[in-house]
């Protein structure tokens, strides 16, 4: 993956991370983390909801648009929960090369 995507994903993970620690004033951010979890993932739902929509109609910039949206309120989740995007990169990289179906096959089930 090209370093610089990481970039703007940990940088963007470092304000939600600044402002659930410190909330700042006019802050949606701050806002949408004070409200708590259930907040976050009816947005979530909201925003991965607008991604279909957007992903049936088949415009472009709506699309990019909307994926935004929607890698972004799933960085508050992370932040919520204090995990790092580099625990995602590091599940993506244990999974890179392995197809699919023998992934599945060889998957633990969570707890
Ligand atoms: N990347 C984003 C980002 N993407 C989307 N959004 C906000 O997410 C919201 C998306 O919700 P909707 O489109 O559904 O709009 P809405 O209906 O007004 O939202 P609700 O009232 O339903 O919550 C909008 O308010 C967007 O501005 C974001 N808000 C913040 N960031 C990043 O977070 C940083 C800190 O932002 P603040 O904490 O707001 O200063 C920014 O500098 C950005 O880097």
């Amino acid at each position: 993956m090209n370093e610089s995507h990481d970039d703007i994903l940990q940088a963007v993970y470092q304000v939600v991370q600044e402002r659930k620690a410190v909330p700042a004033e006019n802050s949606y951010t701050a806002s949408l983390m004070a409200k708590g979890i259930d907040t976050i993932l009816k947005k979530l739902g909201e925003e991965a909801t607008e991604l279909v929509i957007a992903g049936k109609g088949g415009a472009r910039d709506e699309i990019v648009y909307e994926t935004a949206d929607l890698f972004f309120h799933t960085l508050v989740l992370l932040a919520h929960y204090d995990i790092s995007p580099d625990e995602i990169y590091a599940e993506l990289r244990r999974r890179f090369g392995i197809s699919g179906i023998a992934e599945k096959a060889s998957r633990v089930p969570l707890k």
